[in-house]
């Protein structure tokens, strides 16, 4: 493939496996949100699996800003980051709020084991012998998902409970997106470079990502651990 065909490789997988990126943006935990026939016990479920993989989210984060730090061209790569994860401090702290209120206590969530697998997941992309474009393609699909998701939640026709647009607002705001499309462009330069092997591995880690994150939504019907 030349530099041509490469470009815009994440519209092309995101329209080649566009069923299964709707999986998790458009899950029947994030429908329920939008059409309000949520159960309140199932927010609070996400809430404190949330908070748990948020703690793990962090090192992730800070691997893939060490990881640019070394070997990205483009000095803006790391700065994009660093914003991400001025805004996972912000995070932690609003999770932290948001269990006071719902009376989740943060100290006993008993991690979902479905949690645990996505967290072992990213683990294994904190080695450094994970090639840069596969760990920000990890990145973004992460945050993107969130993004997509909540965003649904904010969009005409919704029937949000007014409790719930905090947390639709977090991920679901224009901000977000905009700090999504940086990821994105970032992606896009780096696999338009990356060499054939490097760009099938990112294909797989991006499906990867939307399989863990279904099964992540799924946590919060309180299935079995
Ligand atoms: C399971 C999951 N995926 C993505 C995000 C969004 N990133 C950071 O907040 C999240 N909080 N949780």
């Amino acid at each position: 493939m030349d530099r041509v065909e490469k470009s815009g490789v994440i519209a092309r997988w995101v329209k080649t496996h566009l069923v299964l990126y709707t999986g998790p943006t458009r899950h029947p935990f994030i429908l329920s949100i939008r059409d309000r026939t949520i159960d309140f016990s199932s927010f609070k479920r996400w809430l404190g699996q949330d908070y748990i993989f948020v703690r793990e989210f962090v090192p992730f984060a800070a691997s893939v800003l060490l990881k640019a730090s070394k070997n990205s061209d483009d000095n803006s790569d790391m700065e994009v980051i660093l914003s991400g994860l001025a805004s996972l401090s912000d995070e932690i702290s609003w999770f932290k709020q948001e269990a006071a209120k719902w009376d989740v206590p943060l100290s006993d969530v008993v991690v979902h084991k479905s949690n645990q697998n996505y967290c072992r997941f990213l683990e294994s992309l904190m080695l450094p012998a994970v090639e840069y474009c596969v760990v920000f393609t990890a990145l973004w699909a992460i945050e993107t998902v969130y993004q997509e998701s909540f965003s649904h939640c904010l969009e005409a026709g919704r029937k949000t409970p007014p409790e719930l647009l905090a947390a639709c607002k977090r991920w679901g705001r224009e901000g977000f997106g905009e700090f999504c499309r940086s990821l994105k462009k970032i992606v896009n330069r780096c696999l338009e470079k990356a060499a054939d092997e490097a760009l099938k591995k990112a294909e797989v880690t991006f499906l990867h990502v939307l399989g863990l994150e279904i099964e992540f939504w799924d946590t919060s019907h309180g299935g079995p651990k």
